[in-house]
């Protein structure tokens, strides 16, 4: 049974223009969390937060108001846009999402609609714009992050219960279309902005007020792409409508984890966004637990892009401006494998091929190869393959040396074996390309 809505999804399936095409195409991202939280890193008056450090401003041992003075400690003397955008390069990201104000309010652009901006900060400039220029330079896109909860602004609610609060809420509605049409304006190469902090009550009731603002956003900025955490429907659906469909752009929901299977994703677009230490997403000083190795990362972009997404690895900068070694080596690791292997994830998507133990399959649509990418050899160190009904393996060689080559053997109806022709005892995940073709027709009838 459909239900009526007004506010619900507006577009049933993909997007099918060449901006959606563009952001579907990309594979790989990188997140960058940066602002006043920076600084404690996730200590203050010497203990540690065990929370995420982006945070810690809720910390029972923090007063607000301290944590607010930070804005007066904020002097990233070292920041060099372009040197973030340079180590983005060289790791293989097409897309970067950078925090633009989180929940402690405070912007990292000179609004004119708050003090609580680097304007009135020691550092004084905007950081956004360099930003935004330095990875243009680099033909890395940018994503705008906004977080609609705004715990520096005293018209900031979590839920409307009085006439006071829906006073003070509708202020806060004004100062948040005031910010993002701000952000537009004033950063138009922009492709899309990446909403977080709208779950709590006083958000949801808004759903006509968000539908029109995004309507809004959309007919200023022709092609922008927004996700599917931006609003509710007038049922106080999110990310799903009341009937199911999604909406936004593209699914929203996977924070720190991936999907399993391609009926996880409903044959929607998505993005995985990622810590590389269990949950810290602004710079801490310890990371505490495990931290990602660059071949888990790997994994989890293969297995994102297999499955129709992107991964985007999220970096922490210090106060200082610099990135730690941590994600510098990483980056490097990430980009030194991309570097051999990019065609398998830009362009990637679902390959509709059955799911072995070995690794992942991607179909291009650049190319229409369809790339193997092992992480696991069998021991037999053979690599089963079944295809979609009536496709023939004709030819598979190495992405990273054509010379090392492979034999495929049919071993049942779409079924194969692929032996590799030489020792393969590789210390990295490596890609093998399959070329296919229209099985031949067999003799029709009998019993097979
Ligand atoms: C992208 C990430 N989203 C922010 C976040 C996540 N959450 C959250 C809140 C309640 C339950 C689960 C997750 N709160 N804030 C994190 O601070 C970071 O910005």
């Amino acid at each position: 049974k459909i239900i009526q809505l007004q506010h619900g999804a507006h577009r049933l399936g993909r997007r099918n223009d060449a901006d959606m095409a563009r952001w579907r195409a990309y594979g790989l991202g990188q997140f960058i969390h940066w602002g006043l939280y920076s600084i404690p890193a996730g200590e203050w008056n010497g203990k540690m937060y065990n929370g995420a450090a982006e945070w810690i401003r809720t910390w029972k041992e923090v007063s607000p108001q301290a944590y607010d003075s930070l804005i007066y400690r904020f002097n990233p003397t070292k920041f060099n846009p372009d040197s973030w955008a340079a180590v983005a390069k060289q790791m293989g990201v097409k897309y970067v999402t950078i925090t633009t104000k989180h929940h402690d309010g405070f912007c990292l652009w000179p609004s004119k609609f708050t003090d609580f901006t680097v304007a009135n900060s020691p550092y004084k400039k905007d950081i956004i714009g360099p930003l935004v220029k330095a990875y243009d330079k680099q033909g890395i896109d940018v994503i705008l992050y906004f977080s609609v909860m705004d715990w520096h602004n005293p018209d900031w609610r979590y839920d409307i219960k009085t006439r006071d609060d829906s006073i003070a809420f509708n202020r806060f509605k004004q100062f948040t279309r005031n910010q993002l049409l701000e952000l537009l304006t004033q950063y138009p190469s922009a492709k899309g902005l990446w909403f977080d902090g709208t779950w709590d009550k006083s958000w949801v009731k808004q759903a006509a007020f968000a539908d029109s603002l995004e309507t809004e956003m959309r007919k200023l900025h022709p092609g922008l792409i927004i996700g599917s955490r931006f609003r509710a429907d007038e049922y106080g659906k999110r990310h799903f409508d009341s009937n199911g469909n999604l909406m936004g752009d593209y699914e929203q929901g996977w924070e720190r984890k991936i999907p399993e299977k391609i009926t996880d994703v409903h044959g929607n677009d998505w993005d995985c966004v990622m810590t590389i230490p269990e949950n810290q997403w602004g710079y801490a000083k310890t990371w505490q637990g495990h931290i990602k190795t660059a071949d888990e990362l790997l994994e989890m972009l293969a297995k994102c892009v297999s499955l129709d997404g992107n991964f985007v690895l999220n970096f922490g900068p210090k106060p200082d401006g610099t990135l730690r070694a941590e994600e510098l080596s990483l980056a490097k690791a990430i980009g030194d494998w991309m570097t051999v292997n990019k065609e398998a994830i830009y362009n990637g998507e679902y390959a509709g091929f059955i799911k072995q133990d070995w690794g992942y399959f991607i179909k291009s649509t650049a190319s229409n190869k369809i790339y193997m990418l092992v992480f696991n050899i069998p021991v037999s160190g053979v690599l089963r393959v079944a295809t979609p009904s009536h496709m023939a393996i004709r030819k598979a060689y190495g992405l990273d040396n054509a010379a090392s080559n492979y034999t495929s053997e049919e071993i049942g109806s779409s079924t194969y074996f692929i032996h590799p022709n030489q020792q393969i005892t590789p210390k990295k995940p490596f890609v093998i390309v399959l070329e296919t073709g229209e099985e031949a027709k067999g003799q029709t009838g009998g019993y097979e």
